[in-house]
């Protein structure tokens, strides 16, 4: 295994991840299992402020390992600031995890159970660092936000991701994907944790300040399922896998402390 050839099966998954990137048997590594009791409600944690352009959308992808929304990152029109975050932090891309069936599939898991899927909004703070690549090793380099995805009734906007889904089957097709706001795809209330983790994913980076919604967002099985319609492999490997099961397990907590916004 080398290289970018990790993934999510027997041999090259999570389990065996840390031959290659030794931080995964690292003291704050992500995702975690938040237990709403043992959090510690901080009222000095003020509101997280999500200021997002939709002109800065570029393109969607299949990496392998997930679908990936990019964005322009070299300037200040989309942003997260507030809430834990000493400075504000630019939008570089986001993605989902998601399961086989309805009850896991999300990467945190909250009082032990998990969603059907979890997406995540990379964002990396350009005021301290040069570069996305520096800032994501750095221990405040990113900010990811993180939003669980519950089923029950069609999301109205989440079509505007599963309709190109078909474009970007394989691994390493990309297509253009402009004019998107994420700002769509966020709760109604912005009410989070927030606690100092890493990337779930190689390279594992402690880099990262996780700010997890509480309220989830409604997905239909049926948009879901259209993510299982992705394939981890390419189109010229004779396999066809599935993509689904795309999450790491919770790691352990080894004293962190989780904050909660109220
Ligand atoms: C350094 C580096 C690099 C590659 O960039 C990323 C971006 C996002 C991710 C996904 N990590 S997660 N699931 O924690 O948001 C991993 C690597
Ligand atoms: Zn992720």
């Amino acid at each position: 295994m080398t290289g970018d050839q990790w993934g999510y099966g027997k041999e090259d998954g999570p389990s065996a991840w840390h031959i290659n990137y030794p931080v995964a048997l690292g003291n704050r590594q992500s995702p975690i299992d938040i237990v709403p009791d043992e959090t510690t409600l901080d009222r000095d944690l003020g509101p997280i402020f999500l200021d997002y352009d939709s002109c800065t959308s570029i393109n969607i992808s299949n990496n392998g390992h997930s679908v990936v929304v990019e964005f322009v990152d070299s300037d200040d029109r989309s942003m997260i600031r507030g809430g834990p975050l000493d400075n504000p932090y630019r939008l570089k891309q986001f993605h989902f995890h998601w399961g086989e069936k309805g009850h896991e599939g999300s990467e945190h898991t909250v009082a032990g159970l998990g969603y059907a899927s979890e997406l995540h909004l990379v964002h990396w703070n350009a005021v301290k660092y040069r570069s996305f690549t520096d800032a994501a090793s750095a221990p405040d380099g990113l900010a990811v936000l993180g939003i669980f995805l519950e089923t029950g009734d069609d999301h109205r906007w989440l079509h505007l991701i599963t309709d190109v889904l078909f474009m970007v089957k394989y691994k390493d097709s990309v297509t253009d994907f402009k004019g998107f706001n994420p700002k769509c795809l966020l709760p109604n209330r912005l009410h989070y944790w927030t606690y100092l983790g890493s990337l779930t994913t190689p390279p594992l980076h402690e880099s990262v300040t996780w700010i997890l919604l509480k309220e989830p967002i409604v997905v239909s099985d049926k948009q879901l399922g259209m993510f299982r319609m992705l394939l981890f492999n390419g189109e010229e490997e004779d396999e066809r896998k599935k993509m689904e099961n795309n999450f790491r397990p919770p790691q352990p907590l080894n004293g962190r402390e989780v904050r909660s916004s109220n």
